[in-house]
């Protein structure tokens, strides 16, 4: 039984019927989860034809071609064809072994040997005077309606809020970001954060860095914003982009033995077997809270999917990338300097500027940097991040890198094609490779 069709879960189940076992998948709302509609997918559409200087009219129909109209049949067909049964409505554990389902079709309580937790996660809405009050959007309105708000307020200077900054100021809405931390990507390398304010700076849109949200109140001309900081806002719509926590409430995990806190993940071994009282629970995905992205999901379905299909494998997370799709990119990878210092990492850094690239000159572009994190004591590659263009596709090498501890000489040694952003490690390769 896997509970939550989405990207984990649809692989999961998939990987199951095609190889012959009795799979059922509950999913309550859209068979392929939030990426290929609500998040990813529509997202980087809009990046894409914001880059190209499309309409917003070209934009919205280009992203509604490519998320299906939010319509599930192709992945509903795919799911029969593999010979899973597609359980419609909200699942829920009544006692080890049983699960109900309260969906009008197929409904009612079916029995699980096994049970895969693939719920997802949700977005967290800050208790904040009076915004409950007000119509406020989460990233799923921002990535399917075809509104176009004159003046937008995002809450949260993260992966998504940055994204969506990047999309409606490109298409023309005034945009203001507040960010009660100092800086933008605050998870990240603070130079990541630098490069992404001053692109996004450019592009007029108004970064209220080290501000919280206080207040908000309806205006007749729209919303009123009080920041902390004394300052204020006034805005038609709030885009909410302050976080999300994995989806666990209500599911009855607790009929298996299964502890969970809010806010915080279904905790899973490196096999991605949850702790419970009777064994045979599993868990992929955000729901895990463990490296919340679509690669991540699939990488951990892969890793339940050969335990259950009785292959041990074990997962491991040193070097799943995280990026950010704006023009430039922010792509990290591993441990960042500040989780370094925490783990008392002796660390190395050496960076580069990708201004000084011919790649750069020839695409008229100054922007962007990357670092490259070594543990000088072991003499291996552990984190990088860069801001660059197409930063998401030169920097793949660096997560085969840290993943495979490949030497830094031999990494030293490596020659990139000229004129390519690749060209920028090398320099901080060798000045490492000197060090350990
Ligand atoms: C705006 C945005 C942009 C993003 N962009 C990227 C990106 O570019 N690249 C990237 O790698 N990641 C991106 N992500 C993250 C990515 O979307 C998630 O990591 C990924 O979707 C997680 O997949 P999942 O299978 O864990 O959960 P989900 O896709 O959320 O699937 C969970 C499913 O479970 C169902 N469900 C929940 N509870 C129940 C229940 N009780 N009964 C039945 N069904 C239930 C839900 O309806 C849902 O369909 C983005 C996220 C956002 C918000
Ligand atoms: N390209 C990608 O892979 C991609 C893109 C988007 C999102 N995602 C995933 O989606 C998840 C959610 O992203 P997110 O950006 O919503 O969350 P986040 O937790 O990364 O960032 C939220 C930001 O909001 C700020 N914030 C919170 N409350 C606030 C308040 N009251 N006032 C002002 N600022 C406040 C926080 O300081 C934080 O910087 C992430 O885990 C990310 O991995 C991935």
């Amino acid at each position: 039984m896997v509970l939550g069709g989405g990207t984990a879960g649809e692989l999961v189940a998939s990987g199951l019927g095609r190889a012959g076992r009795d799979v059922a998948l509950v999913e309550n709302r859209l068979v392929g989860g939030e990426s290929p509609y609500f998040a990813c997918v529509p997202s980087k559409s809009l990046l894409l034809s914001a880059r190209r200087g499309e309409t917003w009219e070209m934009a919205v129909a280009r992203r509604d071609e490519l998320t299906g109209r939010r319509g599930d049949d192709p992945a509903v067909a795919r799911m029969a064809e593999d010979g899973v049964t597609v359980l419609r409505g909200r699942g829920r554990v009544l006692e080890p072994g049983r699960i109900e389902v309260d969906g009008p079709v197929n409904g009612g309580v079916h029995g699980f040997g096994d049970l895969v937790v693939c719920t997802g996660s949700e977005p967290v809405i800050p208790p904040i005077d009076g915004l409950a009050d007000v119509p406020v959007w989460t990233s799923g309105e921002a990535l399917s309606v075809p509104d176009l708000p004159r003046r937008l307020v995002i809450l949260g200077g993260g992966p998504v809020g940055c994204e969506m900054a990047q999309v409606y100021a490109a298409f023309g809405s005034q945009v203001s970001v507040i960010e009660a931390s100092g800086r933008l990507l605050t998870a990240e390398a603070p130079f990541a954060g630098e490069v992404l304010a001053d692109a996004l700076r450019r592009m007029g849109v108004d970064l209220r860095l080290g501000a919280a949200l206080a207040n908000v109140e309806r205006k007749d001309t729209g919303l009123r914003l009080w920041l902390s900081d004394g300052g204020t806002l006034d805005a038609d719509r709030i885009l909410v982009a302050a976080g999300r926590r994995p989806r666990v409430e209500g599911l009855g995990l607790e009929h298996l033995g299964i502890a969970v806190s809010p806010g915080q993940g279904i905790p899973v071994d490196d096999t991605c077997q949850a702790q419970s009282d009777t064994g045979g629970v599993w868990a992929a995905g955000d729901v895990t809270g463990v490296a919340r992205t679509t690669h991540a999901a699939r990488y951990q379905a892969r890793v339940v999917l050969s335990n259950l299909l009785g292959q041990r494998r074990e997962a491991d997370y040193r070097a799943i990338p995280r990026v950010v799709y704006t023009t430039p990119t922010v792509y990290s990878v591993g441990v960042t300097p500040t989780q370094a210092a925490e783990l008392g990492i002796d660390l190395l850094t050496a960076g580069y500027d990708l201004a000084a690239t011919a790649r750069a000159a020839v695409e008229a572009d100054e922007r962007g940097r990357v670092e490259l994190y070594a543990d000088r004591s072991r003499g291996l590659l552990i984190g990088a991040a860069a801001a660059g263009l197409n930063a998401e596709e030169w920097m793949s090498e660096i997560a085969l890198a840290i993943r495979a501890e490949t030497p830094l000489s031999l990494l030293a040694d490596v020659v990139h094609a000229f004129p390519t952003y690749g060209e920028s490690v090398e320099a901080p390769l060798r000045e490492l490779a000197g060090h350990v």
